[in-house]
């Protein structure tokens, strides 16, 4: 066959994928004015990770699984901003790691608000300004986000899904490498970086500014420029990413949670965060934890942080895999509140499991 004969097949199948997405989308709309009826929630985690998983499951390639996934989020993002105008604050300013979280999850078609504390994220989900926020809270090296842990303890928000996203610095720039006179970054993306940097950019000029967001906007600026940031910088500043993960060490993620109003339906792969406080007295904690250890739920993490109300006595965080509508969870959590002074569920959601939306 001559070329243009395989790009009029090509033709013909955009035209029958423009018609199929059209009939996704007015079936999608249909759903949508159900759940409006019904007063139920527009996004549904649950629900977008059964079609992603299938979707997994049906591809024989060659498109690769991460390819695919990125249509399809594009697609689910049309259909929510459609069903209703969605927006989605995040940890700002534009392009943060919590911006690329959010935007993974949330796709380039609902509207993104830039939020400049965690707390004003909280601040507008609870007042409704917004439908779903975005925040940090652990990464894999640094730990708990602390100013996360802590708003959670005087709020009705829930937590309603999970993204992992892995961490990875890009040096962006309008010059070619040959003419890079200085680097923007933050302090911690060179650290990161070092050894590629020593390698790559020898006696380069570093820069430390406040946020990779930053950086990227100024080296957008000027010609001889480069800066070490994520992804979404480069798309929103419109500079070229001239070399993709230059971090030294790989498998730096950072878990983020979606906050809504609802808990997200249960899916049989779920995972349930929750607060408590005990008794201020010896084994209190102890106690409390061994009711875990006896009931086959799996504990996958615990914080604990000072209550603010008085020196010494502390909340904590939990998760653990399972949703708190299930029954097994349900009697954990009936046999917990014994032992605790206050419990709250912050949420139940499905559980990645350090996978990728
Ligand atoms: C169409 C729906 O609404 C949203 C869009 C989805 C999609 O496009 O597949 C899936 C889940 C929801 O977040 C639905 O709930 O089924």
């Amino acid at each position: 066959m001559t070329l243009d004969q395989w790009r009029g097949k090509i033709d013909a199948i955009d035209a029958e994928l423009v018609r199929l997405l059209n009939e996704r989308t007015r079936i999608a709309l249909e759903i949508g004015k159900l759940k409006k009826e019904a007063g139920a929630e527009i996004y549904v985690p649950s629900r977008e990770r059964a079609v992603l998983q299938r979707l997994e499951e049906l591809n024989g390639g060659p498109l690769p699984a991460e390819s695919l996934r990125a249509i399809y989020r594009e697609i689910m993002s049309a259909s929510l901003a459609l069903e209703r105008d969605l927006k989605i604050a995040y940890l700002g300013p534009r392009a943060t790691f919590t911006h690329e979280a959010a935007r993974s999850r949330f796709g380039g078609s609902v509207e993104y608000v830039s939020c400049s504390t965690i707390g004003d994220v909280f601040s507008d989900v609870e007042n409704r300004n917004v439908d779903y926020g975005v925040v940090p809270i652990e990464n894999s090296t640094e730990g708990a986000v602390t100013h996360t842990l802590d708003r959670f303890v005087d709020t009705t928000v829930r937590i309603c899904a999970e993204i992992f996203l892995p961490i990875s610095l890009n040096l962006l720039s309008r010059a070619g490498r040959e003419s890079i006179a200085r680097v923007y970054s933050k302090e911690e993306a060179f650290g990161q970086c070092r050894r590629w940097l020593n390698e790559n950019l020898p006696g380069v000029e570093q820069i430390p500014v406040g946020s990779t967001a930053s950086a990227a906007e100024r080296a957008a600026r000027e010609e001889d420029s480069a800066a070490i940031a994520g992804w979404l910088a480069s798309d929103l500043y419109g500079i070229s990413v001239l070399e993709r993960n230059i971090q030294d060490v790989s498998g730096n993620v950072t878990r983020f949670l979606v906050l809504g109003r609802s808990f997200s339906a249960p899916t049989g792969k779920d995972k349930t965060s929750i607060l408590f406080s005990v008794k201020h007295k010896a084994g209190a904690l102890y106690d409390a934890l061994s009711v875990f250890s006896g009931s086959g739920v799996n504990m996958t993490r615990i914080e604990s942080r000072p209550n603010r109300t008085k020196a010494w006595e502390y909340n904590f965080f939990v998760d653990f895999e399972g949703h708190a509508e299930d029954e097994e969870a349900k009697r954990t959590l009936e046999k917990l509140s014994e032992h605790c002074l206050m419990l709250r569920v912050l949420g139940s959601y499905p559980n990645m499991g350090g996978t990728e939306s």
